[in-house]
């Protein structure tokens, strides 16, 4: 066997955690367009083929508008149950112990679809996935932000009635002229619930946005981050604190933060000694899930076992799971390490 192949079934192997996954990033082309025609949403693609036409995006914003549209096709419970089923299916195959998915309630409240009718779909589909294969699966209550903070600090109170499935909050969506200050009252409330905290932040925006959400909503975590390059303080205080940096190599090269793989800073920030890990977004839309990312790395930047193993390890320690857990799964990656 080539040594290519084996490193990449190596990576493909490897227990994994992912924590920075949107679901509605996982609505796969096939069930979107059946969905589109079950729901009578019109869209200006009807084809595989149109769809990745279509899927060429210039920047976030152009995949943001397909992306809402896209989960706007989500009606009811079973719909819900599919979407994260699939997810936790590919979670299985890729090898991905333990996930942290992103949910935006605002999506779907618009379309007159409440809390009970998703959450039903998804908690259902957590509960089937833990019994049958023993899936780790926390979620993420995620505002948007380009909508006001008085509309996120209204979700926020009807997610109190699910208090207990929600790990942690986060913030996505636009990120240009949507400052993380926008949503401080927001943080201070969610800190105060004991919610864990987290928001994007220097994936378009610049470096300032990083600083803003570590020093005004006080996270824990930033997703994305890569900007953070552009200040030298400012990466030393990341790499000092040890803050994790969740990055999405395909999304970043899909949305044009970098113009390709080559030009990714990913293994220069792991080499400073900053906590980063690696993560896939929204694999339906950016082609490819997490093993697809590891590879990426390999084929492109030259990840070698020592930095994957890195990432890997990041990828547990900067989870949301309690200290017991976390050891756990690290002991897995060891024995994994060691091989047979
Ligand atoms: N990459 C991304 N950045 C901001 N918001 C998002 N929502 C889904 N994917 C996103
Ligand atoms: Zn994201």
């Amino acid at each position: 066997m080539s040594e290519q192949k084996n490193f990449e079934d190596w990576l493909k192997a490897a227990p994994k955690s992912e924590l920075h996954l949107h679901l509605d990033g996982t609505l796969e082309a096939r069930r979107l367009l059946s969905l589109a025609e079950k729901t009578h949403v019109p869209l200006s693609y009807q084809t595989l083929e149109e769809v990745e036409v279509a899927y060429q995006f210039e920047n976030l914003q152009s995949f943001l508008d397909l992306y809402y549209l896209g989960a706007s096709v989500l009606r009811d419970e079973e719909d819900f149950y599919h979407l994260m089923m699939d997810y936790l299916q590919r979670c299985r195959e890729n090898n991905i112990v333990h996930t942290e998915i992103m949910i935006e309630p605002q999506t779907y409240l618009p379309n007159g679809i409440e809390f009970p009718v998703f959450m039903a779909g998804f908690k259902r589909a957590i509960a089937d996935a833990r019994s049958q294969w023993g899936q780790s699966a926390l979620l993420i209550l995620s505002f948007l932000r380009h909508m006001p903070e008085a509309d996120a600090l209204h979700v926020l109170d009807l997610a109190e009635a699910y208090r207990d499935d929600f790990v942690a909050i986060g913030l996505a969506s636009g990120e240009r002229d949507n400052p993380p200050q926008k949503f401080t009252e927001l943080y201070r409330r969610a800190g105060e619930r004991g919610y864990r905290l987290t928001a994007h932040a220097g994936e378009e925006g610049p470096p300032a946005y990083i600083r803003a959400a570590l020093d005004d909503l006080q996270v824990e975590r930033i997703d994305h981050g890569v900007r953070c390059v552009e200040d030298e303080p400012l990466v030393e205080e990341l790499r000092e604190r040890q803050i994790p940096l969740t990055v999405c190599p395909l999304s970043n090269v899909r949305l044009h933060v970098f113009s390709e793989m080559k030009q990714h800073n990913i293994l220069q920030l792991l080499q400073r000694g900053l906590k980063v890990t690696v993560n896939s977004d929204d694999p339906a839309y950016f082609g490819g899930y997490l093993n697809d990312n590891f590879i990426a790395l390999y084929r492109e930047l030259n990840l070698n076992r020592e930095q994957a193993l890195q990432l890997l390890q990041n990828g547990f320690e900067a989870s949301f799971l309690p200290a017991e857990a976390k050891q756990n799964y690290l002991e897995q990656l060891r024995n994994f390490a060691e091989g047979p």
